[in-house]
């Protein structure tokens, strides 16, 4: 499991305190007012945003210092960083080498994932000849092909359209199921919530709220989440 214990995240001015742990297995959303600071927390768990007190641990492994590179997380981003002039098999690998050495193993492991997300006929091709789902797709393809025990996604899906969201989110759902891992994942919209997750995690007034369990949360929400969610 993941632990965040007494974490203080900065960034510049802004701050926003964490004390929570994430479990195995198990869908966390991320919600809270534009600005609160739910990116910074998953900028934080990868690394990318200092975590100025506080440690975080994995297994109970101090990994607060760790580079993004080496922790067991991958996260996935709205534009879905995929590099223009690669192939969207190339794209894929690098999810396994940097240098896109692929032995036989990892070739097989990159064509398994790109057919589970329905793109095996898409290999060869650029990203920019995708449209935006099979785009987001094969990003999901190379989050999958890293088999980490923890995938955080950053509203990556919101400029799909609705139909295509929700298919993006039910992938995500089964793949995150299939390989075991915890997802947690930032979203605006309440029913994304009811969707996908076990747990809410609430960002507000400076605090990232421990998860509380989805359903009873959003049924009856405290005070500022309700005033959140309008
Ligand atoms: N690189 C940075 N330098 C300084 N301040 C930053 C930086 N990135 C973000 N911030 C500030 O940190 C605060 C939290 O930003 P963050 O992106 O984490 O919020 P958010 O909850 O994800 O917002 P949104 O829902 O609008 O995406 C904001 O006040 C923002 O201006």
């Amino acid at each position: 499991m993941l632990k965040l214990e007494r974490v203080l995240i900065t960034q510049g001015n802004f701050s926003v305190h964490a004390d929570m742990t994430i479990e195995p297995q198990k869908k966390y959303a991320v919600i809270g007012p534009s600005g609160a600071g739910k990116s910074s927390l998953l900028g934080a768990l990868c690394g990318f945003v200092p975590m100025v007190e506080g440690r975080l641990t994995w297994h109970g492994r101090d990994i607060t210092d760790d580079a993004p590179g080496v922790r067991p997380m991958t996260m996935l981003f709205q534009d879905n960083n995929l590099f223009p002039h690669l192939t969207i098999l190339q794209n894929v690998g690098l999810g396994l080498r940097r240098d896109l050495r692929l032995t036989a193993k990892d070739k097989e492991n990159v064509e398994r994932a790109l057919c589970r997300v329905g793109l095996t006929d898409m290999a060869q091709r650029m990203p920019g000849s995708l449209s935006g789902g099979q785009q987001s797709r094969a990003a999901l393809a190379r989050v999958l092909v890293q088999g980490c025990p923890l995938v955080l996604l950053d509203e990556p899906f919101a400029a799909l359209g609705p139909a295509l969201r929700n298919g993006m989110l039910d992938l995500v759902q089964q793949l995150v199921t299939e390989t075991n891992a915890s997802l947690i994942m930032v979203t605006h919209d309440p029913k994304d919530v009811a969707r996908i997750a076990d747990e809410v995690i609430f960002v507000a007034g400076g605090i990232a709220h421990a998860p509380q369990p989805a359903k009873a949360l959003m049924e009856n929400p405290p005070a500022e989440l309700r005033s959140y969610l309008g």
